[in-house]
């Protein structure tokens, strides 16, 4: 009987959160250095460029590579020969340690659980609780995959129950070309096919963690049936045109992996969940002895890749002084480099932004001619202004855009991922814009932040309104005045006749 003790548990799942907070793992730098090489449009390799200078930044300044620091997923193999030398059960224990990890000093991590998903959704506070499953296998050892996953891929996750027949890539196809941006691709799809409707998602959930290997296959090509599945989607994903956030490009999957269980003989059951730019997860294993250890990556993993901010690729924009002139003047896939103050808006603060409104009361900043960007930070640490602040998904504001640009006169909003038509529409006939910053480089667009304060809605947490002063923020011109949508003309632009 191997003896496991409970501080070995905590203190590795708790480094291991740290870890993959700030250090990308090697294969997913490795595809991701190739998609950039591979990709051919020039919005979509400017994404990816910063979404690599964003991991080293990271990796170096050992801050999180993206302000959403995720979900904690914590999945355990308990050998039936393993005892732990608790009283306690393993889900205190994954909560103490993701308590240790998003509360350190030196690197704080986002809060980013609300307790009550059906009413007041109040915040944790400390990112408890983890989602744990534990499987007792045979042995005497305890394998631990920990992972932090962002909500905008997880709020892509689809699942069907397909007939015998049905051809799984056509549905997988059909999805996907259907989840728009949010989930910040370049990035990796899980897929879990059979079992039941429960263990597909867990198998998809599992299989995306996978160590990644689609450069070896494509080159080697595939030896047996699941491969030629993971192969066939991989080619028609791409083939789509979608492309880094959404931009349109030859590269929106940079990995496809399956995982499959006998099923019923009526059903098909089918889980798909994909993974942002952000793949963050560990893999360890106690065996009595002691805590685990984590090797720090060798940093020349890491392209050193330089960013084009020429004058010639942006255009300067004082946020201090927009005009509606100025605002017609850009175009869809103009890239700007933005300076002044913008306000930080997302969900919550929106919600009750538009509360107010209806009640006939102001909202409590004035966003009259001003830019909201559609963030959650991270907590700032040491000399920081602010934590890593990339944005959030903007499809998800779409249902309060219209009132709150009726009602306070605002005239951009950055944030990412495309809008809805009635969004979209709304925007043309105030004349104002959509931009986006890219998703999963958000240490490096904090770096444009040059002073931050807390506003307004202090109670909501990452959620509350800041007044940001910004330098030369980088981002795009995704729906102009004209209402002209940078997601919908760009993938169709990269999108295969055949696809
Ligand atoms: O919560 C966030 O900061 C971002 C979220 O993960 C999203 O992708 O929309």
């Amino acid at each position: 009987m191997t003896i496991i003790q409970e501080c070995d548990i905590i203190d590795g799942i708790a480094e291991a959160l740290q870890f993959i907070s700030y250090y990308h793992p090697p294969d997913f730098i490795r595809h991701m250095k190739s998609a950039l090489e591979r990709e051919e449009s020039s919005s979509a390799r400017d994404a990816i460029t910063q979404i690599l200078v964003n991991s080293r930044m990271a990796a170096i300044g050992r801050r999180p590579i993206c302000q959403d620091t995720g979900t904690v997923n914590v999945f355990i193999k308990l050998g039936m020969k393993v005892s732990i030398a608790s009283d306690r059960t393993l889900q205190e224990m994954v909560d103490d340690a993701i308590r240790r990890a998003y509360l350190n000093d030196d690197n704080p991590l986002r809060a980013s659980i609300v307790l009550d998903p059906i009413s007041k959704r109040t915040n944790s506070g400390d990112n408890t609780p983890g989602m744990v499953h534990v499987d007792l296998v045979s042995g005497d050892k305890m394998e631990i995959a920990v992972s932090a996953k962002g909500g905008g891929s997880e709020n892509k996750a689809r699942f069907t129950v397909l007939e015998p027949s049905d051809s799984v890539s056509d549905w997988v196809v059909k999805n996907v070309a259907g989840l728009g941006a949010g989930w910040c691709p370049p990035g990796i799809l899980g897929i879990g096919i059979g079992g039941s409707a429960d263990k597909a998602m867990l198998m998809a959930k599992e299989a995306m963690n996978e160590e990644m290997d689609m450069l070896e296959l494509v080159q080697r090509g595939p030896s047996n049936l699941l491969e030629e599945l993971r192969l066939e989607i991989f080619e028609r994903v791409n083939a789509l045109g979608i492309g880094a956030q959404g931009l349109g490009g030859k590269i929106t999957l940079l990995d496809v992996k399956i995982k499959t269980f006998p099923t019923h003989a009526a059903s098909l059951p089918l889980a798909v969940i994909p993974n942002c730019a952000a793949t963050r997860h560990m893999h360890f294993e106690l065996d009595g002895t002691g805590p685990a250890h984590f090797t720090p990556p060798d940093l020349s993993d890491w392209p050193e890749l330089v960013l084009d901010r020429t004058a010639s690729q942006y255009k300067h924009v004082n946020l201090d002084q927009l005009t509606e002139t100025e605002i017609a003047a850009w175009h869809c896939g103009d890239t700007l480099l933005l300076s002044g103050t913008l306000y930080t808006g997302r969900d919550a603060a929106h919600k009750r932004m538009v509360e107010a409104l209806r009640a006939g009361d102001p909202v409590p900043v004035d966003l009259k001619g001003k830019a909201i960007y559609y963030v959650g930070p991270v907590d700032a640490v040491g000399s920081e202004i602010i934590g890593p602040a990339g944005p959030t998904t903007a499809t998800r504001m779409d249902r309060f855009t219209d009132e709150v640009l009726g009602g306070t006169g605002l005239k951009v909003m950055i944030g990412k991922a495309e809008r809805g038509k009635e969004a979209i529409e709304s925007i043309a006939r105030h004349k104002a814009a959509y931009l986006i910053a890219v998703g999963g480089a958000a240490y490096l667009v904090s770096k444009a932040v040059k002073s931050a304060k807390r506003v307004a809605y202090n109670d909501l947490g990452m959620e509350a309104i800041y007044e940001l002063r910004v330098e030369e923020m980088p981002v795009t011109v995704a729906v102009d005045c004209r209402g002209e949508s940078i997601h919908t003309l760009g993938p169709a632009k990269w999108r295969k006749l055949d696809a």
